[in-house]
């Protein structure tokens, strides 16, 4: 496994099955011992097929970043397996998390460097990953120079940059306001759609799940267990706004006010 700033590369080498992306069986994850053991995860199991979108959804706590983090292998489980089949994981983060000293190319470039990418083909492949998020021309700009969302955007292009085949997401749009992310909702769909990549998203707004995912996760906390598995059979592209989000997000959050109310949170 190789880790970097901008996220891992992960490849299992188990034997990749046409369309099932990830397995994950019987995982359970504690933390500590003793009076401060947690047990964040508890005998989750979840397949997901190629190419699909998956919200993981939970109350604050419930083991989500736990369990992309074992996904990313950026951690181990205590019991149970993570079977990415042997395809390459790659990570994006809530905070953009851009290099200050580097450019939006720069910042781009730096998964493509890992992989020993010669400088030409680096800099074509940012020119036309900069484009893909609607920022062709700003190559040259630092961080400070651009806006949340504008940052946001860079580190989806990053994020791209790791040609990852399932693409790991912790709350990357939970900072930014409305508008940006309801733009950046469309930007993600879209090149989800182009790139056939499989996503993990991380979220606790169920609008937002409801308008992204195939699947909707939804974990329960203390531990974190799944819950319920919700289809979302709304076509595409989907408003967060549209009459059908609004439905199934109130029978998602009905459910998901059950889970926290169980654990007095
Ligand atoms: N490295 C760690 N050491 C000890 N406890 C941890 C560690 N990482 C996570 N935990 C605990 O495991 C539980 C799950 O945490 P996790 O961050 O996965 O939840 P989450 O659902 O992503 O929360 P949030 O929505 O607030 O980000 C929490 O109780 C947390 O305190």
């Amino acid at each position: 496994m190789t880790t970097a700033l901008t996220g891992s590369a992960v490849d299992t080498g188990a034997a990749a099955q046409a369309d099932t992306a990830l397995r994950i069986d019987g995982v359970s994850r504690v933390f500590g011992a003793g009076p401060a053991r947690v047990q964040a995860l508890d005998d989750v199991s979840l397949e997901v097929r190629a190419g699909e979108f998956v919200c993981l959804l939970g109350a604050s706590g419930c083991g989500k970043s736990t369990l992309l983090g074992l996904v990313a292998g950026l951690d181990a489980p205590s019991a149970g397996t993570v079977d990415t089949t042997g395809r390459r994981v790659g990570m994006m983060f809530q905070d953009s998390a851009l290099l200050p000293w580097l450019t939006a190319g720069g910042n781009v470039e730096v998964p493509l460097k890992l992989r020993g990418i010669r400088k030409a083909e680096r800099r074509e492949r940012t020119e036309r990953l900069l484009s893909m998020v609607r920022l062709a021309g700003m190559a040259d700009r630092r961080p400070h120079e651009l806006s949340g969302g504008m940052r946001q955007r860079v580190s989806l292009a990053r994020a791209f940059a790791q040609e990852a085949d399932i693409l790991c997401m912790d709350e990357p749009f939970g900072a930014l306001d409305a508008m940006t992310r309801d733009l950046l909702h469309d930007e993600l769909e879209r090149i989800w759609r182009e790139t056939g990549v499989t996503v993990l998203f991380v979220t606790h707004d169920v609008r937002e799940a409801v308008r992204l995912g195939d699947r909707i996760v939804l974990l329960s906390s203390r531990p974190g267990r799944v819950a319920e598995i919700f289809d979302v059979d709304i076509d595409r592209p989907r408003r967060i706004d549209s009459a059908h989000v609004a439905e199934l997000a109130t029978t998602v959050t009905a459910r998901l006010r059950e889970e926290v109310g169980r654990h007095g949170h």
